[in-house]
């Protein structure tokens, strides 16, 4: 089934570029109706304007309140007839009201095996040096839906990545995302294929 897709990002949009990617081959059936960035020079931006992919700046602090923002956000989703939301490097908490309208219609790729690594603080790279400075030897990538926490939303795809030598945290990072790329296009289809059952914080992925 084919979703309008809204993607919000705060950055580079390496996974915006890969739902993007993965449209434009048929792999997703799928169509971005919009690109948000609550970052002004996300080069995310850039990529969608490629791509002839409506992309605009909105950001909280640019409204007098959280309502208001909110009013404005659910109001773009709503005429874009928007069914799924995709957090793809997105560094703002989603406000509660856009949750409670479009529960388990928002998901999000983290660069760790959350609940390692992850909720307020934990972005970008500095999860990886988070990561290394713990020494654990295996990190990876996660989607999940998103709810009124911080990363605590139902699992739905994990991938592990094992950390069997000295690296740095940019080069982890670069090794992270090309698991998320693949994770992120993979839980969108799951998604459209409607393979999904949400059993409470359980997600099961059906034949
Ligand atoms: N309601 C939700 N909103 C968001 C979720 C979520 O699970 N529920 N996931 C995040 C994405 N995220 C990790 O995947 C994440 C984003 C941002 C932060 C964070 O600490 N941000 C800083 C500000 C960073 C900045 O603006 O430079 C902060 O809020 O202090 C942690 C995790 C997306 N939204
Ligand atoms: N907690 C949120 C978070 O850390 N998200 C991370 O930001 C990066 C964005 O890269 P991109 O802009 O190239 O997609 C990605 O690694 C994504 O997992």
């Amino acid at each position: 089934m084919s979703l309008n897709i809204a993607v919000m990002i705060s950055g580079s949009g390496s996974n915006l570029q890969s739902i993007i990617d993965a449209i434009e081959k048929n792999i997703l059936k799928s169509e971005i109706k919009i690109v948000i960035s609550n970052m002004e020079k996300a080069y995310g931006l850039v990529r969608a304007k490629k791509h002839g992919i409506d992309a605009v700046y909105l950001s909280k602090k640019d409204y007098s309140s959280l309502k208001e923002y909110e009013k404005e956000l659910l109001e773009v989703f709503k005429n874009k007839k928007i069914d799924l939301i995709v957090l793809a490097g997105y560094l703002g908490i989603v406000p509660e009201e856009i949750i409670k309208y479009y529960k388990n219609k928002i998901v999000n790729i983290h660069p760790s095996l959350i609940p390692s690594f992850c909720g307020k603080g934990f972005y970008g790279i500095n999860v990886h040096e988070k990561v290394l400075e713990y020494g654990v030897k295996v990190t990876g990538a996660t989607t999940h839906f998103v709810d009124e926490g911080v990363d605590t939303g139902p699992i739905i795809i994990q991938e592990p990545l094992k950390i069997e030598e000295e690296i740095t945290a940019e080069e982890l990072q670069k090794r992270v995302l090309d698991i998320e790329h693949k994770i992120l296009v993979e839980t969108i289809r799951l998604i459209e294929d409607k393979r999904l059952e949400i059993n409470g914080r359980k997600v099961l992925i059906r034949r």
